[in-house]
């Protein structure tokens, strides 16, 4: 079998081409979509502690902004690259038409292994991204937010600079950030809250008792511990988490009896990995993907799952919590052993469906209570994943071709109604 395809950028046009092609759009749609309309790549000087200086490389991709604003994360990973970015640009713009927010797709991220740098030299990086960019964002322009290895504290540094860069008060330009400086409640646990959501409603469809059912989860990050939160909340058994630890690689720790959440967070404070979990043995990866379970869950970084990985998973359902977690030939595997998959642009589009709350209430001045955020973005996920399950059962698809074909439809009426093509 030839080599497979791990060049995100390449799946995410396949999957568009994919839902252009079903919908018999004009073949300049996908021409438009192919590539974004603007990528700005930066070389950021740093300040080191030794009073050397480092120079990174950032990027930030505005795939789309048809709808409205570009919006979507920065994330600060060594694996970061410019395809990576432009992938991940190409899926936030059909991620907020899932619960049809009204922004394009955007995302950034710099070169970098944070957890080499000492606190000031992270600061430095956070506010020399925004040195590079501040004239290409604004609230109404392109509004970045976390993802991978950045947080509320790393957006504060961002909007401090972004504000004295330009002279403006403008809080809503990034969102993720603290809720005691512009931050929503709720916007933190967000994503995984929103998995859960999608896992519980897609699991009602293809017959799984979430009383009754085992889940393993990999990656125990923002999205995966609150995944693992909301899910055992569900009253489901986590049986496995799937993680990875700097001279360990990647790692799993399972107990068929349950994992709990709060005792796994307060370990992963103190040890800051679960590599020696007194309440879990340790497994590998590949007895992780192989395990008996009902529902498996990758929430840590793109092409986990490949056709190696999908040959091996025994799971009924799949649900993609990072981006692009299965390559477009692993899916095709799954769908031939007849495993239902949500997709990553349905299944965490909680995250910026809340990061859209969190910049209505920074237009407005005015904050909601966190019962009030959680309620809304329960509602929009589960009308989202209605409309879309109504469509993979009208046209007989899967679920992944009928979120594309959704969102894909929602971009190219706006950009007819513009005159784009
Ligand atoms: N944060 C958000 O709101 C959203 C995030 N996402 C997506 O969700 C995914 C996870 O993001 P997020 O949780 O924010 O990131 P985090 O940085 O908080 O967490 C990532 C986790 O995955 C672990 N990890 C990294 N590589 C591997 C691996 N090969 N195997 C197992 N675990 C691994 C990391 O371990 P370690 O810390 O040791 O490196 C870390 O615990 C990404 O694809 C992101 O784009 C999607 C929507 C919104
Ligand atoms: O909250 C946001 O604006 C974007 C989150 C993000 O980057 C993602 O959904 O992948």
């Amino acid at each position: 079998m030839a080599k497979e395809n791990l060049n995100p950028l390449e799946s995410a046009q396949k999957q568009v081409k994919i839902a252009c092609d079903a919908l018999g759009l004009d073949p300049s749609v996908y021409e438009i979509l192919k590539e974004p309309q603007r990528v700005i790549e930066v070389s950021i000087p740093v300040k080191m502690d030794d009073g050397s200086v480092k120079v990174f490389k950032g990027y930030r991709s505005v795939h789309n902004d048809a709808i409205g604003p570009a919006k979507g994360g920065v994330r600060f990973h060594p694996g970061v690259n410019l395809d990576e970015v432009k992938a991940l640009s190409v899926w936030m713009t059909f991620k907020c038409c899932v619960t049809g927010i009204p922004y394009g797709g955007g995302k950034g991220g710099i070169t970098v292994d944070p957890s080499t740098l000492s606190k000031g030299e992270l600061e430095r990086l956070s506010r020399g991204y925004i040195q590079g960019l501040y004239k290409y964002l604004g609230e109404k322009i392109d509004i970045p937010a976390p993802d991978v290895n950045t947080n509320g504290q790393i957006m504060a540094w961002m909007v401090d600079e972004y504000n004295k860069l330009t002279g403006h008060a403008a809080v809503g330009v990034i969102t993720g950030k603290p809720v005691e400086w512009g931050g929503s409640k709720g916007r933190n646990e967000a994503t995984g809250f929103g998995v859960a959501v999608i896992v519980r409603e897609a699991a009602a469809k293809v017959g799984i008792d979430m009383k009754k059912a085992s889940v393993a989860v990999q990656g125990f990050g923002n999205v995966g511990s609150f995944t693992v939160k909301n899910i055992q909340g569900q009253g489901a058994k986590i049986v496995a988490v799937g993680e990875w630890a700097k001279d360990v690689g990647t790692y799993a720790i399972y107990n068929e009896e349950g994992l709990d959440y709060e005792d796994m967070a307060a370990y992963m404070s103190v040890h800051r990995n679960l590599v020696d979990y007194p309440k879990a043995k340790r497994i590998s990866l590949d007895e992780f993907w192989a395990l008996n379970v009902d529902i498996m869950v990758p929430a840590a970084l793109e092409n986990a799952v490949t056709v190696e990985v999908a040959e091996k998973i025994n799971a009924k359902l799949v649900c993609e919590a990072a981006n692009g977690p299965i390559t477009p030939d692993a899916d095709e595997v799954l769908e031939r052993k007849g495993i239902t998959v949500t997709p990553d642009i349905l299944t965490n589009s909680g995250g910026v469906t809340v990061s859209y709350f969190e910049w209505v209430q920074n237009l407005y001045g005015y904050y909601w209570e966190e019962d009030e955020v959680v309620q809304k973005q329960e509602i929009a996920m589960v009308n989202a994943f209605n409309d879309i399950w109504k469509i993979k059962e009208e046209y007989n698809v899967t679920m992944r071709k009928a979120t594309y074909m959704h969102s894909v439809k929602k971009v190219a009426d706006v950009m007819k109604l513009r005159g784009w093509y």
